[in-house]
């Protein structure tokens, strides 16, 4: 005879010594078997709810199975043939998943789907609506644009392309706004799409403004205190070394410099000095992280409706709260998520307060390569990508992944090498950016990330390679603790009892994200009720998310989930699935009926 426990947690109290487990209540089943099951059923549901819910009367049986041959969900079998009986309204019978889900789970099966998210910056190469078309296909899930480059009405309208794709198109695309950032940069070359340094040519650097077109050789600089803090004899490095000049003389506002590694200077590079080999960082530390031209373009970013702001520079946890609240008293329904930019020693110094105050980080090797010596970036990746799961925050791997397919329709060898590491750190997304933004094979470098990250990932769990991480308690109260426990028991039963699928029925969207914190071996669907929450859950690891209307009532979720799920050859009768939600704190165990 199988059973259902039902374990009911008192948390009127906040007290963990008030903590009562009743007595487990025994459910026979009674009712005929509806579909036959391969293994048995079985639900643990813990309970954390207020005082009245303790009153057993009220709890009726979650779960009835057979001992062995097979099970049903008593009330669930009720509600099945409710819904079969009355024919339900077109939006409480919808789902909504994006067409390359769909598609990917019809073909590949639940197991063979791709965990790790990818994230393509937009540029002049792919902001055409067919362009952005083909990167939704090859899985773009996320669609970044950098402030530093382009108009706002040029960023408008790739915003209303995106929107308008996922409408049309049935995509579920994010969209990543990036800030400027105040740190020092090059002008925007007066137009031209590049410029030339050569070996032991004079440049003129200044501070001046000048209208287009700009005297031969000069390059303006955003930062007024520039010509000051330089002293003759700093290496000047243009994004982090690719143009390196000398500096060898100043005059007022013009500091004039002598190309010492020649190479292509491209708009509104970084712009880093050394001197004595070290990184100087005079008044330009001091630079606000968010600048008055960052807080127009966050305006613009929060009356679009972007889904996350990545905030560049980010020195301390301040700004973020800053830019949180912010975020809080102005957006809609203030739920923009803020990715903190690791690119600065100040951000390597502060980096736990940053990740623990943000919604998410970004390791931002092309910067940080700047500031740091470039031996030290793969080991401050592993670090962030590692602190950033242990907090439970979505961590990207952005920058050169795939630099020379920006010109070539294949990456070396040592790229391929750098995506697989990358994906076998389990981060949650990997990021195009010049590849995507400008180069000649956008679509290509997308379907590399693609395919390096799915044979990374199946052998991973072919090998049954799970790697030994310290996931550290993270709940902030009794409530929160017991749906982290609720996910990392679900995780791990999912992988030992080799389940299809796990379900997360989730509001906010914090237990689908404990559930990818423990990276499972099988997919976690995630149903949500709001569309924005959906979009974001797309940042995540291993979350493939739904929106779905839903009731309080969990038997009925499942049921509506499986009957849309099936009729839409997404599951099919006898997969093995786990089942946890945020409303019934409850781990279920079930076969598809
Ligand atoms: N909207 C755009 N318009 C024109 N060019 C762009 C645009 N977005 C990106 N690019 C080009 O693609 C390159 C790489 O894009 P990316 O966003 O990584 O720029 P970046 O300036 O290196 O990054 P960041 O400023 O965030 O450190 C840029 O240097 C720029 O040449
Ligand atoms: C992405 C970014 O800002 C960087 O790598 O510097
Ligand atoms: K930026
Ligand atoms: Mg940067």
């Amino acid at each position: 005879m199988s059973h259902a426990i039902n374990f009911f947690v008192s948390s009127s109290s906040h007290s963990p010594a008030t903590f009562t487990i009743s007595r487990p209540s025994v459910f026979v089943s009674t009712g005929s078997l509806r579909v036959p099951v391969k293994k048995s059923l079985r639900s643990l549901v813990v309970k954390a709810s207020a005082a009245s819910d303790l009153d057993e009367s009220q709890s009726s049986p979650v779960l009835v199975s057979e001992n062995g041959s097979g099970g049903v969900l008593s009330s669930v079998t009720k509600e099945y043939g409710r819904n079969n009986a009355v024919a339900p309204s077109a939006d409480s019978s919808s789902i909504e998943v994006d067409t390359v889900t769909e598609a990917e789970l019809k073909e590949n099966g639940f197991r063979s789907t791709r965990r790790t998210k990818l994230i393509c910056t937009i540029g002049p190469a792919t902001c055409g609506f067919e362009q952005l078309e083909a990167l939704a296909v090859e899985g773009m899930n996320v669609a970044r644009i950098n402030m530093c480059h382009g108009t706002r009405d040029w960023h408008r309208m790739v915003i209303e392309r995106v929107r308008r794709l996922n409408e049309e198109k049935g995509f579920a695309v994010a969209i990543m706004m990036d800030t400027e950032g105040s740190e020092i940069h090059m002008g925007d070359l007066g137009g031209a799409s590049s410029a030339k340094a050569e070996d032991g040519e004079i440049w003129n650097f200044t501070v001046r403004a000048f209208d287009p077109p700009l005297p031969e050789r000069t390059i303006t600089v955003n930062y007024d205190g520039f010509a000051e803090d330089v002293e003759v004899g700093d290496d000047l490095l243009v994004d982090g070394g690719m143009v390196r000049f000398e500096v060898i003389e100043k005059i007022g506002p013009d500091v004039k410099c002598r190309c010492t590694d020649p190479g292509l200077l491209l708009p509104r590079a970084n712009l880093t000095f050394w001197r004595d080999g070290k990184l100087v960082r005079e008044r330009n530390a001091m630079l606000p992280t968010i600048s008055s031209k960052d807080w127009l373009d966050i305006d613009f970013g929060i009356a679009e409706g972007v889904d996350f702001i990545a905030v560049s520079f980010v020195k301390s946890a301040e700004v973020i709260k800053h830019l949180k609240s912010y975020i809080k008293a102005r957006a809609r329904d203030g739920d923009i998520a803020v990715i903190a930019k690791i690119e600065s020693i100040d951000s390597l110094r502060n980096l736990e307060e940053i990740i623990q105050a943000s919604d998410g980080a970004m390791v931002a090797r092309g910067d940080l390569g700047a500031q740091i010596p470039l031996e030290q970036v793969p080991s401050e990746q592993q670090k962030i990508v590692q602190l950033c799961r242990q907090l439970n925050r979505p961590v990207i791997v952005a920058s050169q992944l795939l630099e020379s397919m920006i010109e070539y329709p294949i990456p070396t060898r040592a790229e391929v090498a750098d995506v697989s590491e990358a994906v076998r750190q389990r981060g949650d997304a990997l990021m195009l950016s010049g590849e995507s933004a400008m180069g000649q094979f956008p679509e290509k470098a997308l379907t590399v990330l693609r395919t390096v990250s799915l044979r990374i990932e199946r052998r991973w769990r072919e090998q049954k390679r799970r790697e030994v991480i310290e996931l550290p308690s993270i709940a902030s109260s009794f409530s929160d603790s017991i749906s982290e426990e609720i996910c990392n028991s679900a995780a791990k039963m999912a992988n030992n009892l080799e389940v299809d699928a796990l379900f997360v029925y989730t509001k906010n969207g914090h237990m689908a994200s404990l559930l990818s914190r423990c990276r499972p071996d099988c997919p976690i669907f995630a149903f949500t009720t709001a569309t924005s929450v959906r979009r974001r859950l797309n940042l995540q690891w291993g979350l493939m998310p739904f929106r779905l209307n839903y009731s309080d009532d969990m038997e009925s979720n499942l049921n509506k989930t499986f009957s849309l799920l099936k009729a839409r050859g997404m599951i099919k009768s006898g997969d093995l699935i786990i089942a946890v939600s945020d409303m019934l704190q409850s781990i279920q165990v079930m076969n598809v009926p």
